[in-house]
């Protein structure tokens, strides 16, 4: 079977990681997207032409990746002879803010890879898991990216594994974006190996009381978003969201850090409470932050066969 000929249309939406307490566990999907048309063509080897954020700056080649995602997958659905491929990449996550731009990478090749072996090779939503959580690392930016909504991601001796719910309607992300960066990498290596007893106790009972406030009982939300397991760890690396943070909580708003970081999260409870929320910021450290209101993304990844194409 060839594949040249075939044209995918992919789109991913942003992701919010860790909301507080659920490291490495909970995960949003936001109304922000990246988008990537491939085409398998004759021509052998792989170019990817970028628009929007990472223009200029990420590979082109297929160490991009978006390319080495797509390449991973289509080896890993059995693909031995691998057709020459075009990308174009249309982004609008930013990079390094805490938005799940490489979870969004690498469920962009992932689901590539599966629209383009449609009709061909049945793939699942258990295998596109697992192989994103392959290369990402940890599921709780891939698990919501692909499936939206918010995800409870967790993994077990054959995998990673994750559950969808449905956020309460007055559930209101605002982020705030700064200008700097802060690679996870970087936060990661912040990580104690080990933490105090109660403070895992602590998290757990926060982590528990959240899925309560995400999805029945948003009053909640300020409660259900402390944390002691990684904010504190990585606040040398990211003083102004810290002090961001700190200055939002004091003032009765449910804020976190997003993802790895920089970005801040706050989960408000309506869209009033997000407008106090954008409004104290802009009054404080206005010129640092960019204000994203956003909704829950409840589609997750798509992908659809561009037509015209042959087998
Ligand atoms: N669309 C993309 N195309 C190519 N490379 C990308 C793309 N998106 C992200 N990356 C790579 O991933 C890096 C950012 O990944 P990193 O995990 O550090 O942050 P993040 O995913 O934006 O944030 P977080 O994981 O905290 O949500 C970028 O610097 C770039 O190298
Ligand atoms: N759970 C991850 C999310 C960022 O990729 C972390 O905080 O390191």
């Amino acid at each position: 079977m060839s594949l040249v000929g075939r044209r995918v249309a992919v789109r991913v939406p942003a992701t919010t990681a860790n909301l507080g307490p659920g490291f490495d566990t909970l995960g949003l999907a936001l109304s922000v997207y990246d988008e990537l048309v491939v085409e398998a063509v004759d021509r052998p080897g792989v170019r990817v032409t970028v628009e929007g954020v990472g223009a200029g700056q990420v590979p082109t080649d297929e160490t991009n990746l978006v390319a080495s995602s797509l390449l991973y997958a289509l080896k890993a659905m059995g693909i031995d002879e691998v057709p020459g491929l075009d990308l174009r990449a249309r982004n609008t996550i930013p990079h390094g803010r805490g938005m799940g731009s490489s979870g969004a990478a690498v469920v962009s090749g992932i689901v590539a890879a599966k629209g383009l072996l449609e009709g061909t090779v049945d793939v699942d939503d258990e295998t596109l898991l697992r192989l994103a959580t392959e290369i990402e690392g940890h599921p709780d930016n891939v698990a919501p990216a692909l499936f939206g909504g918010l995800a409870i991601a967790w993994t077990t001796s054959s995998g990673p594994a994750q559950k969808t719910l449905l956020v309460h309607r007055s559930v209101s992300p605002l982020i705030l974006v700064p200008e700097t960066t802060l690679s996870t990498k970087v936060a990661r290596g912040l990580q104690p190996e080990h933490v105090p007893h109660e403070d895992a106790v602590f998290n757990v009972s926060r982590s528990a009381l959240l899925i309560a406030a995400l999805t029945q009982s948003p009053e909640l939300l300020f409660a259900a978003t402390e944390d002691k397991l990684h904010q504190s760890y990585r606040a040398s690396a990211m003083p102004e969201t810290a002090s961001a943070v700190a200055l939002l909580r004091e003032h009765g708003l449910p804020a976190v850090v997003s993802g790895a970081g920089p970005s801040v999260l706050v989960l408000a409870n309506g869209a009033g409470e997000r407008l106090e929320a954008a409004d104290l910021i802009a009054r404080h450290a206005g010129s640092h932050w960019a204000p994203l209101m956003l909704a829950v993304d409840v589609k997750g990844a798509t992908v659809e066969l561009i037509p015209g194409d042959t087998v």
